[in-house]
C-alpha cells in the first residue's frame, strides 16, 4: 500500500515538473501543436477559399469581412509569425496577418483554422479549413458570425478613411491595382474660404445624394453624383474635393490617367473600387489636351457615366479638377455626365478678408481700404498665393497685408479683372458663365430653395448674383 502511495506521489511530482517545464518553456504551444496534428490524421478535412477579387477583378466583400475577423481574433497572436503595426494612435499596436500565417479559430466545439494565402504571384486568398464532419452543423452560422463580428468592428472602429492610388498595369493583372494609405487631408468645409450660402448648398446637395438611395433607384438611376470643380490653380479644388470625402466619411480613389493603360484597364479600375467612395480624376483638361496615356475620350466618357451595371457603381461620387473648361469637349460636360458644376475664381475682397480671418486673425485693419480698392480695379490673386503670403508673414499682419498688397500690384494686376471678366463675356452682369450662355437649360432665381436641389435630379442652373464664387447647377431643363 505504502508503496502505491509513493509511486503516485512521484507520478504526481513528475506531471507537475513536466507541465511547470511546458508553461514555462512555452513548450505547451508545441504539444498543442502536434496534438492537434495527430487528432487531425483521424479526419478528413474541406477547404474553403475567399479570394480578395471575384472573376471580374471586383473586390470580393466577404474577404474583407473574413480579414477584419480573423485580425480581431486573439488566437492571431498564437501563430508563429504575426506583424505589429501601429494604430491610429501612436501608442497603439496592431496586429496584422503575415502571409501564409495560419490562425487557429473555434465555433461552437469545432476547431477551425484559416490560412492567409498571399504570394505576390496571385492575388490574396484566405483558406478556411474545417473538418468535413462539422461543415453541415456550422459552416454557414459560422459565416453569419463572421458577418456579425466584422460589421460590429467596422462600426465600432471610426471609419478611417482611406486614400487609394492607382499602380501602372505591369502586375499581369493580379493583386488589386489599387494601394491605400490613411486619408489625413486636413480640409474641410470649414477651411476652405467660401461664400457660406454656397458651401451650404453643396452640403445640402451631397447630403440629398447620401439620402438618395431609393429616390435615384425609383427613377432607375445608378445611385451616383458628379462634380467638376473648375478654376485657376491654386483656388481650393483639390482641398475642397478633400473636404467633399471628410465631409461624407468618403475613401477616396485618387485616379492617375496617365498611368492607365487604355480604356479597357480604366474599366477594371473602376470595378475595384468599393462603394461609399469618392472617384477623384484631376486635372481632367489637362489630360485631355495632352492625353500621356492611351486612354480614349470614348473611354473617359464611359468611365464618367459608369457605364457598367449599378453593382459595381453604387454610392460613389465622382469629382473632377480642371483649370478652365473653355477648351473641353462639351460633351464632357453635359448634364448626367457632370450633375453639379462648382467654380472656383481667383480671390476678391469677401474671401480676401475670409482668408486674413482665417490666416492672420483679422476682421478688420487700417490697410484693409487700400487692399478692397486694388481688388476693384481689377487685380486678384489665388487663394494659395494670398494664404502662403499670410502664412510666412504670420507673426506680423501689416507686413502679411502690405505682402499681399505689393503681390497684388505686382502679380495680380488685370487677373481679377480676367477672372471676373469671363462671367462679364457673356452676359454683361456678374452671372456665372454657365448660367448666361443657357447651354444646360434654364436659369434659376436666386430663390430657389434647397428643396428645390432635392426635387431634380440632374443640373440646375442658378444664378448666383454674388461676384465671388459661382455654385453653377446647370438644369437639364427636360428632367426637371
Ligand atoms: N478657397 C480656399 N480657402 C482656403 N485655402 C485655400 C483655398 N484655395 C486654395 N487654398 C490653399 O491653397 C493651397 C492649394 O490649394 P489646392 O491644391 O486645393 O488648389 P487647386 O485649385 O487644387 O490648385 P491646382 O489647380 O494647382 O491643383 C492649399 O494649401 C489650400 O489650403
Ligand atoms: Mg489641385
Amino acid at each position: 500500500m505504502m508503496r502505491a502511495i509513493i509511486v503516485l506521489l512521484v507520478i504526481g511530482c513528475l506531471l507537475f515538473m513536466i507541465r511547470v517545464l511546458l508553461f514555462k518553456t512555452g513548450l505547451i504551444f508545441v504539444a498543442k501543436k502536434w496534438w492537434r496534428f495527430i487528432e487531425d490524421c483521424f479526419h478528413v478535412h474541406q477547404f474553403f477559399k475567399v479570394p480578395e477579387f471575384n472573376e471580374g477583378m471586383q473586390e470580393n466583400q466577404l474577404y474583407r469581412k473574413v480579414y477584419v475577423y480573423l485580425n480581431s481574433l486573439t488566437s492571431i497572436e498564437d501563430s508563429d509569425f504575426t506583424n505589429l503595426f501601429t494604430g491610429k494612435k501612436s501608442n497603439d499596436i496592431v496586429l496584422g496577418l503575415d502571409p501564409n500565417q495560419l490562425i487557429q479559430d473555434n465555433f461552437l466545439g469545432a476547431p477551425l483554422s484559416w490560412v492567409n494565402q498571399d504570394d505576390s504571384a496571385t492575388a490574396r486568398t484566405l483558406v478556411l479549413k474545417l473538418r468535413k464532419a462539422d461543415r453541415r452543423r456550422i459552416l454557414r452560422p459560422y459565416l453569419q458570425h463572421i458577418h456579425a463580428v466584422s460589421d460590429e468592428l467596422e462600426q465600432k472602429k471610426k471609419r478611417d478613411l482611406r486614400l487609394f492610388v492607382n499602380l501602372r498595369n505591369d502586375r499581369d493583372g493580379c493583386c488589386g491595382r489599387w494601394r491605400s494609405v490613411p486619408f489625413t487631408h486636413p480640409s474641410t468645409f470649414d477651411t476652405i474660404s467660401m461664400e457660406t450660402d454656397l458651401k451650404n448648398r453643396v452640403k445640402s446637395d451631397l447630403e440629398s445624394f447620401l439620402k438618395g438611395k431609393h429616390y435615384y433607384h425609383r427613377l432607375g438611376r445608378v445611385w451616383k453624383r458628379s462634380y467638376l470643380l473648375y478654376g485657376p490653380s491654386g483656388t481650393g479644388k483639390s482641398s475642397f474635393a478633400a473636404a467633399m470625402a471628410s465631409f461624407m466619411s468618403y475613401d477616396v480613389y485618387d485616379v492617375d490617367l496617365s498611368r492607365v493603360a487604355d480604356d479597357e484597364d480604366l474599366r477594371s479600375l473602376l470595378l475595384q473600387t468599393t462603394s461609399k467612395s469618392v472617384i477623384l480624376i484631376e486635372d481632367l483638361d489637362r489630360f485631355l489636351v495632352e492625353k500621356p496615356a492611351a486612354v480614349s475620350l470614348s473611354g473617359v466618357l464611359n468611365f464618367m457615366d459608369g457605364v457598367l451595371n449599378s453593382c459595381c457603381f453604387e454610392e460613389r461620387v465622382m469629382v473632377f479638377t480642371m483649370n478652365s473648361k473653355d477648351h473641353v469637349d462639351q460633351a464632357l460636360l453635359r448634364p448626367g455626365r457632370i450633375d453639379v458644376h462648382i467654380h472656383f475664381p481667383l480671390c476678391d475682397f469677401s474671401s480676401f478678408k475670409t482668408l486674413a480671418s482665417s490666416y492672420l486673425g483679422l476682421k478688420d485693419h487700417k490697410l484693409f481700404p487700400q487692399v478692397e480698392e486694388i481688388f476693384q480695379n481689377g487685380s486678384s490673386l489665388s487663394p494659395a498665393e494670398i494664404g502662403e503670403l499670410m502664412i510666412a508673414n504670420r507673426n506680423s499682419p501689416s507686413r502679411a497685408l502690405k505682402s499681399v498688397i505689393t503681390a497684388l500690384q505686382t502679380d495680380g494686376e488685370g487677373r481679377g479683372a480676367a477672372n471676373a471678366g469671363r462671367r462679364l463675356d457673356k452676359s454683361g452682369s456678374k452671372k456665372s458663365t454657365d448660367a448666361d450662355s443657357g447651354e444646360h437649360g434654364g436659369v434659376f432665381s436666386r430663390e430657389n430653395t434647397v428643396k428645390e436641389f432635392r426635387k431634380l435630379y440632374g443640373l440646375l442652373t442658378l444664378k448666383n448674383s454674388r461676384k465671388s464664387q459661382s455654385f453653377d447647377l446647370a438644369a437639364a431643363e427636360k428632367d426637371s
